[in-house]
């Protein structure tokens, strides 16, 4: 009997922390149109001009320091999760893990899902909220491939998990074996995108960074933006870990240019919570379903020099959902049910 097949996609690492491979990274990642939506001439320029020779050599100097024996966290991890995974769902699957960006290629998992005959494929990108330049890369890159074969499967696409009770409760029980020692604030902070790719999420075009807290509610205008998504998983974490308003903060992390992003930045929130005399920060990342150089690095080296500056003194994060059983048994329910 023809298997169901399961493609689970990560956003991508380099093969190597070598700067040529970080370069070759990101070459491929950052000339994506919906990564860097500007013109093709000017992204070009950008990109092969001025991020690849000038910040390759400085990432490759940051992914040698989360760099692991195995390789890279965001790959190890998401190659535990699909072994464990395709045990938990039998003979009657088979489950596939490809990054969007470099190693295992997307193409490479299709063609073998195309080569065992699958009756079906579900597209499950693991971002939990959707955004264009994250899980609508990953659905507009299947689609280009498939659209190509003859015969096409029964083909389905995972949009968003933000709201997941599952997920919401593994983030949370995470950030309570920290709970034992004292927090002045808790902050989740999201990879940002830039303001611009918010607007155009935007279906009514009269919304977003238009009306007032444009993002604090998830409405028909807003369902697809990311921001409003990451309001949602913030508020739900909130309620499960019993915060009170005053006690964590939203903030957008990881911004690449001068453009605005969204805001406010976790740059701008530490300083303003180091002025009121906050010492010691729990942090979680729920943009990321793994650990990776945005938590390792960035907040857990960047963040924490950085507010030790500005006269804070622990800056603490919270361990993603990773190859935790307890995210793989969501992520079934995901694949499942979604
Ligand atoms: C959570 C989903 C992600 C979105 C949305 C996203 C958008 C986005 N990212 C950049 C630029 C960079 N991101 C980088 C690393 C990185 N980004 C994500 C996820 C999202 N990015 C992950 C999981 C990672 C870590 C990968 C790893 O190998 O550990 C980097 C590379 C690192 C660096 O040089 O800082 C860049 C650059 C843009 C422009 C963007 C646009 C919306
Ligand atoms: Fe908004
Ligand atoms: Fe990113």
């Amino acid at each position: 009997m023809a298997k169901k097949g399961i493609l689970l996609v990560n956003l991508g690492t380099p093969d190597s922390p070598s700067t040529a491979d970080v370069r070759k990274y990101l070459d491929e990642f950052l000339m994506d149109e919906r990564v860097i939506d500007i013109n093709s001439f000017n992204r070009t320029l950008l990109v092969k001009g001025i991020i690849v020779p000038f910040r390759g050599p400085k990432s490759a100097k940051l992914y040698k320091e989360i760099w692991t024996p195995q390789g890279s966290p965001l790959l190890i991890y998401g190659n535990s999760v699909r072994d464990v995974l395709a045990k938990k769902l039998g003979a009657d699957y088979q489950v596939e893990l490809a990054m969007r960006y470099q190693s295992p290629s997307l193409p490479d998992a299709l063609e073998r899902l195309k080569q065992s005959k699958v009756d079906s494929i579900k597209v499950v990108p693991l971002f939990p909220q959707y955004a264009s330049a994250s899980t609508g890369s990953v659905h507009q890159l299947v689609m280009e491939i498939v659209s190509k074969w003859q015969a096409i499967p029964a083909i389905s696409f995972v949009n968003s998990f933000y709201d997941h009770p599952g997920m919401i409760k593994v983030f949370a029980d995470n950030a309570r074996k920290h709970l034992h020692q004292s927090w002045d604030h808790i902050l989740f902070s999201f990879h940002g995108v830039p303001q611009r790719q918010m607007k155009k999420a935007d279906v009514s075009g009269q919304h977003c960074l238009k009306v007032e807290n444009c993002c604090d509610n998830i409405t028909e205008n807003n369902k697809f933006c990311y921001s409003a998504q990451c309001h949602q998983t913030a508020k739900l974490l909130a309620k499960e870990l019993d915060l009170k308003p005053e006690d964590y903060s939203l903030c957008y992390q990881s911004r690449l240019g001068s453009d605005p992003w969204m805001q406010p930045y976790t740059s701008d929130v530490l300083k303003q919570l180091a002025q009121k005399g906050v010492k010691r920060l729990l942090v979680l990342c729920p943009a990321f379903v793994a650990d990776c150089l945005e938590t390792l690095y960035e907040i857990s080296v960047e963040y924490q020099t950085e507010f030790e500056h500005l006269g804070g003194e622990k800056v603490q994060l919270v361990e993603s959902l990773n190859d935790n059983p307890a995210w793989i048994a969501v992520l079934e329910d995901i694949v499942l049910n979604k």
